[in-house]
């Protein structure tokens, strides 16, 4: 399984995701956000957090415009995985991959600790590893992490069985205690907070190296 993990200037948690898709077995391409294409035979995209162009204009507006989201677009277009994490899932919702927006957390502050989060579906090749209603301990950093959508697109989201995770205590104000949505199509998913910094034991706990572990196992048997 081949996958691609794109750097943005900003991105600090590029390195991360790599980190942990390689401990799953996968292979790894570094591609930055100035190149055109993927690397051939990509069948995975992670999308990196970060503070992407510095966080201006909105979080992730900026790096949605990149000449490497044409090509992250078009691959979910055609049916391809994209993994969006924190300034990632804020991307992927600039991009239009996935509906809502993520805006300042309702206390005002950046928040860095660990949160309780529910897995609401395990109908994923993200989730699938997990059951459903299992609680996991990841932690959160973000200062705009407060997802909103509207009643329409939520009722879709809740109906459609696409809310991947939700908060157990809502740190941030997110409308239904909403981390993590899936696109239509089930491949996409953007989450705020960070599986790939609880992904072994030396970060406190393992809890997030099953999201990646199941994403491996499944595109390495697809
Ligand atoms: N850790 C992150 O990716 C942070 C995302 C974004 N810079 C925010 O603070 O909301």
């Amino acid at each position: 399984m081949h996958a691609a993990v794109i750097v943005f200037p900003g991105s600090n948690c590029d390195r991360d995701l790599a980190v942990a898709l390689e401990r799953a077995g996968a292979r790894v391409s570094m591609v930055w956000h100035k190149d055109t294409e993927m690397p051939a035979g990509v069948d995975f995209i992670g999308v990196p957090g970060g503070f992407s162009f510095g966080d201006y204009l909105r979080c992730g507006a900026i790096a949605a415009n990149s000449p490497i989201c044409r090509s992250v677009i078009s691959h979910a277009n055609k049916g391809g995985y994209v993994f969006g994490v924190c300034n990632g899932f804020q991307i992927l919702t600039e991009t239009g991959l996935l509906p809502g927006a993520l805006l300042r957390n309702a206390a005002l502050k950046y928040i860095c600790k660990p949160v309780g989060l529910k897995v609401e579906t395990a109908d994923s090749i993200y989730t699938g590893g997990y059951d459903k209603g299992q609680v996991i301990t990841v932690p959160i950093a973000h200062h705009d992490g407060n997802y909103n959508v509207d009643a329409d697109n939520l009722a879709r989201l809740k109906g459609e069985d696409r809310v991947a995770f939700t908060y157990t205590d809502n740190p941030n104000g997110s409308v239904a205690d909403i981390a993590g949505v899936l696109s239509e199509n089930r491949r996409v998913l953007g989450m705020m907070p960070h599986p790939e910094r609880m992904a072994e034991a030396l970060h406190g706990n393992a809890e997030g190296a099953a999201l990646f572990s199941h994403v491996v196992e499944q595109l390495v048997h697809a």
